[in-house]
């Protein structure tokens, strides 16, 4: 069954469509927020996996698995970690039918279950660096609206944590592991990503900073969190006492105690939320377009040009050279497939591989036995070309690099295209309801960050429809605008008297 529905028409009834009827999801109907995640799209998550992994690796950073329930001490340990997020927590209070003593979390995230640990296993300078990283599930018990992928109540994701004896070694890490989330989503999955650091107020409350890799969904005009790589400084190494002596230090003649120095620690993350950003960004009306990279099925060889008059021996030939053609592609390391069903027509195939996203098609008929070619359909733009049957292991690849580098460029240019520079006030509320984000100068501070989600919340005084939601900060750039510069003591901040320090994007987000 195709998409009923246009995506620019109403997108959450095309999303779910698209995710439903690609059979990348499935609704879990028990468990609102919850879902099943089908082969298509689990098989991109193992696309993710095997690159960041092998990265991360070649960085020394080592898998391990912890315990995915927390006691409430531990949990509690650190209250402004905890504090803003208690209501998301999900608690085990019984075992069978009766109570249990100590009720236990389930892990939203394992700063709190593995610190204990680093505590114990971290003694001296020379344990150092520890890193750590697992690829696990976590719950969060969310009371927005669930979206698949987006917002779902257990997602999958991975949760670095590492412990440094410089903050300089820590600041180094945090900044790698952010460049391979931007190559996750810029190389693998084809969708656009800027970097930047985010403001006191959307850090981790926990941490020192926090940098983003910052996604925009062009169809909602919102932004998106994409994945995020913070640095915790010494906070968590103070509340579980993570220490090293300082190895420069003598110790002092009356021995006693040489100094103890906290350490310095990170933690960064990557969820499955990536796979529906990637959806929402190249999907179309006919179903999914899935970035080469991570499609399990690159290209699909269709027979075509079968008729009734067509002889046996003929069709036989066509599918031969149906089987030969994806034998080859195969052992030249493209992932291909012959869709030889004889109970449905080429149109009905179509039909089934684009709505699956298959980022190339080949149509093999008699006639194109006949001239030693197939006629290629790219899924991005329908274009067609005809590629000599004698030359697919060098034309493909590059078609399927020339995709991947299209999809990308395409969506790059919409989303600067929906990255307003706003200088003026009155023009700020205008540009997200473009369906924008905003890059504006800001002054940084967390009462005014709250006062521009107010205002951009409120309609336009004469406008009588409800309150819109307001934008928040998403990131300051790493990249700044070159010009207007700002002059510091000079540029005024885009919201209050105040002046502005850098420019900083805001938006409606997810
Ligand atoms: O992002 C990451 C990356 C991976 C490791 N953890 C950090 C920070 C997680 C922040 N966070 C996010 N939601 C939560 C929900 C409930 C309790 C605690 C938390 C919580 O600490």
């Amino acid at each position: 069954m195709g998409i009923e529905v246009k995506k620019d028409a109403d997108f959450s009834t095309w999303y779910t469509q698209v995710l439903k009827r690609s059979e990348m999801l499935e609704y879990y109907e028990e468990v609102s927020g919850c879902y099943i995640i089908r082969p298509l799209a689990y098989n991109i998550w193992q696309e993710i996996q095997s690159f960041f992994d092998s990265a991360i690796k070649k960085m020394g950073v080592e898998d391990t698995y912890f315990p995915m329930f927390v006691s409430q001490r531990q949990l509690e340990r650190e209250k402004d970690h905890v504090e803003g997020f208690a209501p998301e927590v999900a608690w085990v209070t019984k075992a069978g039918s009766s109570d249990m003593e100590n009720p236990i979390a389930i892990r939203p995230t394992s700063e709190t279950v593995m610190y204990p640990y680093f505590s114990k296993w971290i003694r001296t300078h020379r344990d150092l660096p520890l890193k750590l990283n697992q690829w696990c599930n976590v719950v969060r018990w969310e009371f927005k609206k669930p979206q698949p992928f987006i917002r779902t109540r257990e997602f999958l994701w991975q949760e670095g944590h590492t412990a440094h004896f410089t903050k300089e070694e820590a600041d180094a890490e945090v900044h790698q592991i952010l460049e391979l989330y931007r190559q996750v989503y810029e190389d693998l999955l084809a969708v656009p990503v800027i970097k930047g650091v985010k403001s006191e107020k959307e850090k981790f409350a926990g941490g020192l900073y926090t940098t983003t890799v910052e996604g925009f969904i062009p169809t909602t005009g919102r932004g998106i969190q994409a994945a995020t790589s913070h640095c915790l400084g010494q906070n968590f190494a103070k509340m579980f006492d993570i220490v090293v002596e300082d190895p420069n230090a003598l110790a002092n003649s009356e021995g006693k105690e040489a100094k103890k120095l906290h350490v310095w620690q990170n933690s960064w993350g990557i969820t499955t939320r990536s796979i529906g950003v990637m959806v929402m960004i190249h999907g179309d009306d006919k179903g999914l377009v899935l970035p080469p990279r991570i499609a399990s099925v690159q290209v699909i060889v269709i027979p075509c040009g079968l008729t009734v008059r067509t002889s046996e021996e003929e069709k036989k030939r066509v599918e031969e050279k149906i089987n030969d053609v994806v034998k080859e592609l195969n052992s030249a390391g493209i992932k291909a497939k012959a869709d030889l069903r004889d109970n449905y027509t080429p149109g009905y195939k179509f039909n089934h591989w684009e709505l699956r996203g298959v980022p190339l098609r080949l149509e093999i008929g008699p006639r194109d036995l006949k001239n030693n070619q197939t006629l290629s359909v790219r899924r991005d733009n329908g274009v067609k070309e005809a590629i000599p049957l004698d030359k697919l292991t060098t034309c493909i690849p590059e078609t399927l690099n020339t995709i991947h580098k299209d999809m990308f460029e395409k969506a790059k240019k919409i989303y600067d295209e929906h990255v307003k520079v706003i200088l003026k006030w009155e023009d700020f509320v205008p540009a997200l309801d473009g369906k924008n984000v905003v890059l504006v100068p800001w002054c940084e501070q967390e009462h005014c960050e709250d006062k521009i989600k107010e205002k951009s919340s409120r309609r336009q005084p004469e406008d009588d429809k409800a309150p819109s939601m307001g934008a928040k900060s998403l990131c300051i750039p790493f990249e700044q605008p070159k010009e207007p510069a700002i002059v510091p003591g000079e540029t005024n901040c885009i919201s209050c008297d105040g002046f502005a320090k850098r420019y900083a994007l805001f938006g409606r987000s997810y």
